[in-house]
């Protein structure tokens, strides 16, 4: 999926680790877990001692491995970072925990992706700080057990429902990460417009971050484009319309869908009656990946009030219709259900 408000990292994004935010107090937004994390890592440093694991959940784009960084600047550590899908062997992770100083932040992105053999290792890493494994094959296989540095696992992902229950356990400090609000957004948007050295106004920097679905990464692609069609234009300041004008030529709406949004709403009113219908049917309709379909672009729409989640399937709600130009049915086919059946 290659779409302007992807909010999944492009290659070629990684210019923008100069302009992420290096400190918590830098970090707009997620007061509720900048809050609890402040105070866990001042009283790891005052103790000093390794802070608890920590486990980063939410939608793409929102934060995580930038948050992760700033876990181990603010306590002082080093920061190591591998992902679930890299680790394939044991011994891929053992490399890694044997090399660890005292205190260390080793942040494993995607860890709803561990394989099974990684993760068996990882249980007593994370709780006794020790290593077991086998050396050698058949008769003269022996283990052995290597004591480890006491570090922070940092852990990060978009699905923490996929997580073995044991692995979430071990996680002292969970913490899950919204969608930001358009004041937040704003923030981010005139922070990294500041970096970027791009000139933008109040109103030019609200229309950006309204139109962001929640999400910093999308806010930070959208203001690289507006700045790009502003520069073609001549205009020196990114004002609210010359933002406007850039993002109608993105095709991204009021509301901060796109096409592939739009896609999807039209295939669940115009082909399913607006629901419901499973998740399979509808990510075959618009064909599209299930997961990408679950990752990216269903959580803004529920969270905005698009759809909603039934036990039957997803449901249009009457917003869709409206922002579709569509005049929704008189009596829905099937009544809201509360959504922490779903939790
Ligand atoms: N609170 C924030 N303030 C300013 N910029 C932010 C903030 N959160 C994220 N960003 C910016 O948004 C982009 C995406 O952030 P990050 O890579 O940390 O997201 P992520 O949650 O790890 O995404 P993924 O799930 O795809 O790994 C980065 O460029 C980062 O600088
Ligand atoms: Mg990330």
């Amino acid at each position: 999926m290659t779409r302007v408000i992807s909010p999944e990292a492009e290659t070629g994004e990684s210019f923008d680790r100069a302009l992420r935010p290096q400190t918590l107090s830098e970090f707009v937004g997620q007061s509720q877990a900048k809050g609890n994390l402040k105070v866990f890592i001042d009283a790891a440093r005052g103790r000093a001692e390794a802070l608890d694991h920590v486990l980063l959940f939410g939608p793409p784009g929102l934060g995580k491995t930038t948050l992760a960084q700033i876990v181990s600047r603010e306590l002082g550590v080093g920061f190591r970072a591998t992902s679930g899908p890299i680790l394939a062997k044991a011994g891929d992770l053992a490399a890694i925990l044997t090399n660890l100083e005292p205190r260390d932040v080793l942040f494993i992105d995607e860890i709803h992706r561990l394989s099974p053999q990684v993760e068996e290792i990882l249980y007593p890493a994370m709780e006794d700080h020790v290593l077991d494994l086998i050396i050698g094959e058949g008769p003269s296989a022996r283990s052995v057990r290597i004591d480890l540095a006491p570090f922070t696992l940092v852990g990060a992902t978009t699905r923490a429902g996929l997580l073995a229950t044991p692995l979430r356990d071990r996680f002292g400090i969970p913490l899950r990460l919204e969608f930001y609000t358009p004041d937040e957004l704003t923030a981010v948007v005139r922070g990294t417009a500041r970096k970027m050295g791009a000139a933008i106004d109040e109103a030019g920097a609200r229309e950006i971050a309204s139109r962001a679905r929640g999400t910093p990464r999308i806010a930070g692609r959208l203001l690289r484009r507006v700045r790009d069609f502003a520069s073609a234009e001549g205009a020196e300041t990114i004002s609210k319309l010359v933002a406007a004008r850039a993002l109608a030529r993105l095709e991204v709406d009021e509301a901060g869908l796109d096409s592939l949004d739009r896609r999807f709403l039209k295939a669940l009113i115009e082909n399913y009656g607006g629901g419901p219908v499973g998740m399979d049917t509808l990510a075959a309709a618009i064909a599209e990946a299930r997961d990408a379909v679950e990752d990216v672009i269903e959580p803004y729409l529920l969270q905005q009030g698009f759809i909603m989640r039934t036990p039957r399937g997803r449901m249009a709600c009457a917003k869709a219709y409206a922002h579709l130009g569509l005049s929704a049915p008189a009596q829905p086919s099937a009544g809201p259900v509360p959504s922490d059946l779903f939790e």
